[in-house]
């Protein structure tokens, strides 16, 4: 589904920074991958650059064979509206919608009649555990429901490829292991290819396969168990 092939990316600034140094990896379809390494290894910079909202400074990012490096704005926006969804460790929410219409606002955006956004909200809360919350604002919800809704709103669109920085980086433990299982179910279920990059080791113990970066470079990629 995607391929790097010795991809750079340096910062201009008052001194250069090299946040990536050449990383050659290959993510195929349903694979569940954790990046880890230790702060400043290019984790997000490696994650932006895999959905299109960044272009790297050499290199090839090539999903299904085309080179996004080489894209232009139009043709990557494309790319970012069908192909991928994001979710942070921050949510990213929009405070003054009730989750119902956070959740619908990616369709929204798409063009979508209102009785296939109201069809497909209803669906996806379902999925999360979260038809209850449905008039609620965010501020009325608990960490892990918010985090949930965020999920929601991410799976609305379909898209095969869930991009998450930091899922569980603001919730207990126990709200962060509903949030793996969750994770862990839509891989299962939906085949959706997922990529996260966290410092949880627990967490990371949730995918099929780790990645670990150091200083912009791919210091390891092995195969992990994938709890079931
Ligand atoms: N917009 C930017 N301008 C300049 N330097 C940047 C920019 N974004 C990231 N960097 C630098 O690139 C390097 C990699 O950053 P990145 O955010 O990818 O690391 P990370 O592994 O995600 O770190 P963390 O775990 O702290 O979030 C760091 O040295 C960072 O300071």
């Amino acid at each position: 589904m995607l391929k790097l092939h010795n991809v750079c990316k340096s910062y201009e600034g008052k001194s250069q920074v090299t946040a990536l140094a050449g990383i050659d990896l290959a993510i195929g379809v349903g694979e569940m991958v954790a990046i880890m390494g230790p702060s400043g290894s290019g984790k997000s910079t490696l994650l932006n650059l895999m959905g299109g909202l960044d272009i790297p400074t050499s290199g090839e990012v090539l999903v299904s064979g085309k080179d996004l490096a080489r894209s232009n704005e139009k043709e990557r926006s494309l790319y970012r509206r069908s192909q991928i969804s994001y979710i942070f460790q921050a949510y990213h929410l929009m405070p003054t919608l009730k989750v119902n219409q956070n959740v619908a606002l990616p369709l929204h955006l798409a063009g979508v009649s209102s009785g296939e956004i109201s069809r497909q909200v209803a669906r996806v809360l379902q999925e999360v555990g979260l038809v209850a919350r449905a008039n609620h604002l965010p501020d009325e919800l608990s960490g892990g429901e918010r985090q949930r809704v965020a999920i929601a709103r991410a799976l609305v669109t379909g898209a095969p490829l869930l991009l998450a920085d930091e899922p569980t980086g603001n919730l207990d433990s126990a709200r962060g292991e509903e949030i793996l299982n969750l994770l862990r179910s839509i891989h299962r279920e939906r085949g959706t290819t997922i990529v996260m990059v966290t410092h949880d080791h627990h967490a990371a113990s949730a995918c099929d396969r780790l990645i670990k970066l150091r200083d912009g470079r791919v210091e390891g990629d092995s195969a992990l168990g994938g709890k079931q």
